[in-house]
Order: C-alpha cells, then structure tokens, then sequence
C-alpha cells in the first residue's frame, strides 16, 4: 500500500542513517542541519505566537541533536527572542552552531541553568536524539525535571531519554509539548511509552529517500476506507461471511453478548454463535444464528472468534483451530490454545492479548511487556506464527511472517472498561470472515474500535456496549472522509 494513502510511516535509526549518508554525499555540507534546524525554528516560533522577548533555553547535548537546537536558537535569537543555551558537555558542543548562536545574541548560561530552564516561555530540547543509549543520563535529569515548569518544550528528533527504535524508557525522559522530528517518524515516537513523552508531533522533510517498507506504520482514515469491505450488488449473507462467536460462559454470558455486538458491526454478513450462553445472545440480538452444538458441527463459517468469558473449556478451542479457516484467539482462549497446534495451522491465525496476557505467554511479567511493547509483540508473533494484536494505550499488530508492525493511535482510555476487548475480538473476527487478512483485520478493528470509543464517550465514561454501537459511526466517518 506504501504511501499512496498517507500511511504515517516510521523507520529505524539505521535507516534513517543510510538515507542520511545518501544524501548528504549529494548536497553541500552542513546543508541538512539546516534544513532540520529551518524547520525546527518554525515550529517553535508557531508554537511561541510572539518570538521577540520571548525567553528561549536550548538544552544542547554534545552531538548534531544540540546542533540542530543551536542553529534554531540562532534563528529565534536573530528573531528577537533572548536565547540561552545550556552547554551539557561544555566543549564538545557542536562548534558551528554554537558559533552562529553566539553570533546571534545568543548566551551561554554559566549557572542557575535549572531556574532560567523553569521560567522559560520555550525550552528546547537538544541533548540527544537518534544518537542516543539509554535514560538521560544525571547531570541532564534535574534539567529535564525543571523543564516540566516551563511554559513550553519542544523536543528535538525525539525526547531526548525515548528509544528512537522501540519507544522504550530506561530513566528519566524529557517529557515534551511537541517533538520535531526529520526526515520520517521513528518507532519511538508512536510507540508508548514514548508516545507519551514525544506530545505532539510535527514531521519536518528534509529530503530523505527511505526504502518501501517501514519499520512500524499507522494507518490513516483513507487507509482504512481502502480497506473495509464492500458488499458487492450480488453479495448474499454467505458471500459477505459467517463468522463464528465461540465465547461466554454459564459464569460469564455478557462476553457472548458483547462479542456477538462487535461481530455484528465488521461487516460479516451474518454471525453464528456457538456456547452456552445462545439464550442471552438471542434475547438482545436476535438476528444471530445460534447453534446448540459445538464449533466442529455449527455449520458453514469463514472465521472464528474464540475465547472471550469462555473460561475452562479446551474442547472448543480444539474444534476451533482444527477449522482451516482464520481464527481469532482472545481471553480464555490464549490460556487453553497450544502452540504448536497454533503454529501448525495452515489457516491464518489472530491472538489479541492484552499486557498481562502476552506476559503470561512469554512467560515474562506484565511491566516488562509493557515497557517493551513493539520487541514483545513481535516475539509473540514469532513464537506463536500468527499475527498478534497487543491491546493498550496504542494497540501494535505484528504479522506472522515479520515485517512492519502497525500502530493504532485511535484508541481513548476511556475504552479501557470493562468488555470493551471482547467488542473488538468480535469486530476483527468479523473482518476475516469479510476477507481482511489477520494483520489488516487487526489493526482496522483496532482503529475503528478506538475511534467507536471516543465517539460513544465524548468525554464521558462509557460501557462496552456503547462502544459497539458507535462502531457504525466509526465506519461512516472513515468512509465519508476518508
Ligand atoms: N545526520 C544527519 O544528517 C542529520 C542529523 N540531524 C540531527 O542529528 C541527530 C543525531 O546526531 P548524532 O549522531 O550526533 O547523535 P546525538 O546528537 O543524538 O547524540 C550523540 C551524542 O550524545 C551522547 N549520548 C548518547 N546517549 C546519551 C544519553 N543517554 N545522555 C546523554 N548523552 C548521550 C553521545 O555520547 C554522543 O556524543 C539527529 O537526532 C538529528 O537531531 C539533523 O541535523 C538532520 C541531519
Ligand atoms: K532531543
């Protein structure tokens, strides 16, 4: 798909490097800073409003991210902002671009660094970017805290302590207001925890030529609408796609219920349900095909959802994945699904974990999967061979067979309620049995399933079932502006 619908693409320090080796042999030296440090200069004097008077800090690093912070300051100071810089490694900074700020009217401040730093109307931060290893390391940190006081700070390439790569957070990190970044997104900045430490984001072409596949991709609204199925004029419910709801409990019939509500929305022309709880199902949605036998006899189905509420029962998780159609695994059903029958399967398969889940099969613990999202799923997925869907704060999907990892943005903490996962197992499954391949069922399920969520809250708590309900609203949205 590339970039013809403005996938926001991010790419790995790596390439980024070859990119900038490339180009950088073809255009006069320095050239590229200057493009970086034009446009960062931009966005710090739209973010300021007023430029003259303003009380500006650079922090600078001692590699080309202090330069670039440098050369803006420079551009700000010529403005008529009074601009301070705070040198972290005093002799090292980058010499030209100290230089065009001195020239400037630029300072270099001596002492007090953390109470200008907490006053400022803009704090810029160069202490490192894609150069950088690890947390921040101490004498950056009460810098970074005091920053925090600040009217505002801007992020240079990336906060500077977020692991350009993997959005990782070892130590302290500065927390900034809008992060400019050059060339293309990194990983880091769309993955949390980074995401939450880069705020908003403004991309800043400076001429990079990158290579086809990223490393990690969001879809975007016209993605999407490219993606959603269709019903053709001959379309009968069959052509559109059965898909199969193998969840609930005596003990939890509201996951059948609620799982059947996502399914009903994804475009599947019809949804058979197989489970105890066929009663509760029927009573809210009537239109569903209720088998009283178990999955290997419910007839005809192009997908399966299996697992939600579904507690104990591993004989249907056994029927399910012996189906050679695809098969989303949730809840319950992660716990009771073997791997190497997973592995096996030639049909597609899709896991939906939330952190806690993934842990438990990665046998690691619940913060490790979370401080270390886009390394988690993409191991899950490759020891299970199935695409795998991390639920969070921002969702990642990982195919089965590597490549890039999609990110969802979409989502809204007001979706973390309960049943809200059991709502999108339901929508994703429904897309497979529509035709979407598990890694784009994933992730359009996981789009719309966020943005369903801030459609049905506004602001307001919400319940699981308002957000199925808005599912159709989410679509329309996508397909009108999309
Ligand atoms: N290479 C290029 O063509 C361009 C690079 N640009 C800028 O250059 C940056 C990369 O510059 P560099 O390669 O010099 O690397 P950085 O400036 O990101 O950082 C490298 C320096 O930081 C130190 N460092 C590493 N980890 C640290 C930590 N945790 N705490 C404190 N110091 C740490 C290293 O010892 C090294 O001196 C980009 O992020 C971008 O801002 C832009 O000017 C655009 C063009
Ligand atoms: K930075």
């Amino acid at each position: 798909m590339g970039n013809t619908h403005g996938m926001r693409n991010a790419y790995g320090v790596e390439t980024v490097r070859a990119a900038e080796r490339e180009l950088m042999a073809r255009l006069p030296q320095g050239a590229l800073m200057q493009r970086a440090a034009a446009g960062l200069a931009a966005a710090c004097a739209d973010l300021l409003g007023r430029v003259y008077g303003a009380r500006v800090v650079l922090l600078v690093g001692s590699g080309d991210n202090g330069g670039d912070a440098l050369y803006a300051g420079a551009r700000l100071a010529r403005r008529g902002a009074g601009v301070s810089a705070v040198l972290l490694a005093p002799g090292r900074a980058h010499p030209g671009g100290l230089a065009a700020l001195l020239a400037a009217g630029g300072v270099v401040l001596q002492e007090d660094a953390e109470d200008t730093v907490r006053r400022a109307d803009l704090v810029v931060d160069g202490i490192v970017g894609i150069g950088g290893r690890g947390g921040l390391r101490d004498g950056a940190v009460p810098l970074a805290e005091a920053a925090r006081e600040a009217r505002a700070v801007v992020a240079v390439d990336l906060p500077s302590g977020v692991d350009a790569d993997t959005g990782e957070v070892r130590g302290a990190a500065v927390r900034a207001d809008l992060t400019v970044t050059f060339g293309t997104h990194k990983p880091g900045l769309l993955v949390d925890p980074g995401r939450e430490y880069a705020g908003s984001v403004r991309l800043v072409d400076i001429g990079l030529a990158l290579p086809g596949e990223p490393e990690v991709e969001a879809l975007q609204h016209a993605d999407v609408a490219a993606l959603l199925p269709v019903p053709g004029a001959e379309s009968d419910k069959y052509r559109r796609g059965v898909v199969g709801v193998a969840a609930g409990s005596d003990r939890y019939p509201g996951a059948a219920v609620l799982a059947v509500a996502g399914a009903l929305r994804g475009g599947a022309g019809a949804v058979r349900y197989v489970g105890p709880a066929g009663g509760a199902v029927l009573a809210r949605f009537p239109e569903t095909l209720v088998s009283d036998r178990g999955p290997a006899k419910a007839g005809r189905v192009q997908a399966w959802v299996v697992g939600p509420g579904a507690g104990d029962d591993a004989q249907v998780v056994e029927e399910v994945l012996a189906a050679e159609v695809p098969v989303l695994i949730d809840a319950d059903g992660l716990r009771l699904a073997p791997r190497d029958v997973v592995r096996e399967r030639s049909a597609p398969t899709l896991l939906t974990p939330h952190a806690g889940e993934a842990a438990r099969l990665l046998g690691t613990g619940r913060e490790e999967v979370e401080a270390a999202r886009l390394s988690a799923v993409r191991e899950l997925a490759g020891l299970y061979g199935a695409t795998v869907l991390l639920k969070g704060s921002t969702t990642l999907v990982a195919g089965a067979g590597g490549g890039a990892v999609r990110v969802n943005a979409t989502g809204t903490p007001w979706l973390a309620t309960a049943g809200s996962g059991d709502v999108l197992s339901g929508l994703a499954g429904s897309l497979m049995a529509a035709g979407l391949e598990a890694l784009d069922a994933g992730s359009v399920g996981a789009y719309l399933h966020g943005l369903a969520g801030r459609f049905a809250a506004d602001g307001a708590p919400v319940g699981a079932h308002d957000v199925a309900e808005a599912i159709r609203y989410a679509w329309r949205d996508v397909v009108r502006t999309g």
